[in-house]
């Protein structure tokens, strides 16, 4: 429920530094994807490996993606500087004082684990890496963060249950699991059975689906993986039903709009459909995805997308907030603490 703001009352010039202030959930970040061309230097320096690149710049250079494939190959070169405990946690506190500093005050990372398990590196390492960095996260900068296991979809699904097995004995360390890479070609349904495991071992589920493939992904993904969230899910605009269901059951879609520019799901910012899915009643909210790849994190996100996007106001940035907060996978009485707070920033700024 929409409480009484007085939205039209906030000047658009104060768009920006609203954006900024405002409490917000970030629910779709690969954390290998925030792994800066910097850290990735200084990460291969520690581990004694050499990189395909010169420099920090020659890498950066090579960040001009046509579609999600052209984006994967080099993210996952990226990650392969990733060894140690150590390196896990660095990256990921490195990401929680960017998000702290966005006034980001919950995240759940997705993390990929066959990434690295296929190079040697054990799960555990992985795993106890970031759950001790989403520790110092609550500890030092009262960001609240919990981990979702992905399960990379161009591999078999024998792949995906081999990789929850080793994940079991960290249980108690992760929330969730989701499904991404390469979408096209890898339909929901060839892990039907995984996700009815995850399931029955009370894991949250979610899946990638209609960023580059079609609305029946995002169909399947409800249907047959039964997901809670639809991560990106922007081509359901293509599917008039898809989208009232969506709507009435308040399915969340983590919506990532730097990321569709980049990778050419949109051709610019003014074409995306994100004012199309919250004027049809969706629960969209914005997230950054692979902030160090695309061009920037949450705040970046939000700017960018007001900025490409007039026709969003006041009142759609508390939606979005608002909608992150309703999507996220923690208790109702932590949501309605960070829904007041979000409430009192918007009717200061009206007032
Ligand atoms: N945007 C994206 N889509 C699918 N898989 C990903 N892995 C990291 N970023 C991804
Ligand atoms: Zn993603």
């Amino acid at each position: 429920m929409t409480p009484a703001i007085a939205f039209d009352r906030i000047p658009r010039d104060r768009l920006p530094a609203l954006l900024q202030r405002m409490p917000k959930a970030e629910l779709h970040i690969h954390i290998e994807g925030s792994l800066e061309p910097e850290l990735i230097f200084a990460l291969a320096q520690r581990n004694g490996l050499t990189l395909a690149y010169p420099s920090v710049e020659a890498l950066r250079a090579a960040y001009a993606f046509t579609d999600l494939q052209s984006f994967l190959d080099i993210y996952y070169a990226g990650a392969s500087v990733l060894l140690h405990e150590q390196d896990f946690f660095d990256m990921a506190w490195a990401y929680f004082q960017k998000a702290a500093a966005d006034h980001v005050v919950h995240a759940e990372l997705f993390f990929d684990p066959q990434t690295h398990t296929e190079r040697g590196v054990d799960i555990g390492v992985v795993i106890r890496g970031l759950h001790r960095a989403c520790q110092q996260a609550q500890a030092e900068l009262g960001v609240s963060a919990s981990l979702i296991l992905c399960f990379l979809r161009h591999l078999s699904e024998e792949a995906a249950f081999d990789t929850l097995e080793a994940a079991l004995p960290y249980r108690e360390l992760f929330i969730g699991v989701g499904l991404d890479s390469s979408e096209v070609g890898h339909p929901p349904e060839k892990f039907a059975r995984v996700f009815a495991k995850c399931r029955a071992l009370g894991l949250h589920v979610v899946a990638h689906a209609g960023e580059e493939g079609p609305p029946a992904y995002i169909h399947a993904a409800l249907d047959v993986l039964q997901v809670e969230r639809i991560d990106h899910g922007v081509r359901s605009v293509e599917d008039p039903a898809l989208m009232q269901r969506l709507a009435a059951n308040r399915v969340p879609l983590t919506v990532c709009p730097l990321s569709n520019v980049k990778l050419c799901v949109y051709r610019t910012m003014a074409d995306h459909q994100l004012p199309a899915l919250l004027s049809a009643g969706l629960c969209a909210m914005v997230n950054s995805d692979d902030p160090a790849y695309f061009g920037g994190y949450m705040n970046d996100n939000f700017l960018a997308t007001f900025d490409g996007l007039p026709q969003l106001g006041a009142r759609e940035a508390w939606q979005l907030a608002a909608n992150s907060f309703e999507a996220s996978f923690v208790p109702a009485a932590q949501k309605a603490v960070w829904q007041a707070e979000l409430d009192r920033v918007f009717a200061d700024a009206a007032a």
